[in-house]
């Protein structure tokens, strides 16, 4: 089968600049006078390219802090690259925990707005409507703001949308650590018996079983480097010798 380009990253890099001192009392402000919150560049992701085709699912590994939620987030257009551009091929969704959902809406209304920015037409919303809720189990909290809801309602929330009304290229962000142990097992079995085939999925775990089952090519990440993109068993391995 001839391969399709679904993503494309070219030269894409960033920067994040951080006070590490804030100064955000009078006191500390007149105190500090001449003396400005010094400010440090922390490179969330150096210089990168790689591309990914249509239909594979692409892992991505690294210690804490070594650029993974940053590079999904520049991918999916949450950020915008300092260099180089991330190209396209179809719709995108990130879901990591409560991502994108507002959380002075009410479950039904971040539903619609998620939708609507997934492209789908209101009736085309309104008839996964149901599903949505009824996957996330929260059929009693419909019209409740989601600042009321626990981080797993929300994380439910998020998984069921992105399930129901998902887009061609899925970034996910630690998604198998969502909601209790009987979520987790719903989440798993739908990403197994329907998800996955056919989308494109750039998939972020600490779990190594997952990534081994799922992804056919991996990313090795390391103080916000590239180190290594291809094959997965190597992948693996080079984590495996980070963390020892
Ligand atoms: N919005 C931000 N503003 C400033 N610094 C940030 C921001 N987001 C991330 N960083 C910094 O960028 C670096 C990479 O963070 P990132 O969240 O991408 O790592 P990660 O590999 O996803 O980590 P984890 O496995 O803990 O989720 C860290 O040093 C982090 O402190």
């Amino acid at each position: 089968m001839e391969k399709v380009i679904a993503l494309s990253a070219k030269n894409i890099s960033k920067t994040f600049e951080i006070s590490e001192d804030s100064h955000n009392t009078v006191k500390h402000r007149l105190f500090n006078l001449f003396n400005p919150p010094r400010k440090k560049k922390v490179p969330a992701l150096k210089m990168t390219s790689f591309e990914i085709n249509k239909g594979e699912c692409i892992g991505l590994l690294g210690r804490n802090g070594c650029g993974k939620s940053t590079l999904v987030k520049l991918l999916a257009g949450v950020y915008p690259t300092d260099t180089g551009y991330v190209k396209i091929n179809g719709s995108t969704m990130l879901m990591n925990l409560g991502v994108g959902m507002s959380h002075e809406l009410t479950a039904r209304e971040n539903i619609y707005v998620s939708g609507s920015v997934l492209g789908l037409k209101i009736k085309e919303i309104d008839a996964i409507f149901d599903t949505i809720i009824d996957f996330a189990e929260l059929r009693d909290f419909v019209d409740t703001k989601i600042k009321y809801f626990s981080s797993g309602m929300v994380a439910r929330l998020g998984f069921s949308i992105a399930v129901n009304a998902g887009a061609d290229i899925m970034f996910l962000d630690e998604i198998f650590a969502v909601g209790d142990m009987k979520f987790q097992e719903k989440a798993i079995k739908v990403f197994e018996s329907s998800w996955i085939e056919g989308k494109t999925v750039v998939l972020v775990s600490h779990s190594m079983d997952t990534i081994r089952k799922y992804c056919n090519r991996s990313g090795y990440m390391k103080n916000g480097e590239m180190v290594y993109f291809g094959d997965t068993e190597k992948a693996i391995e080079l984590y495996m010798a980070d963390n020892q």
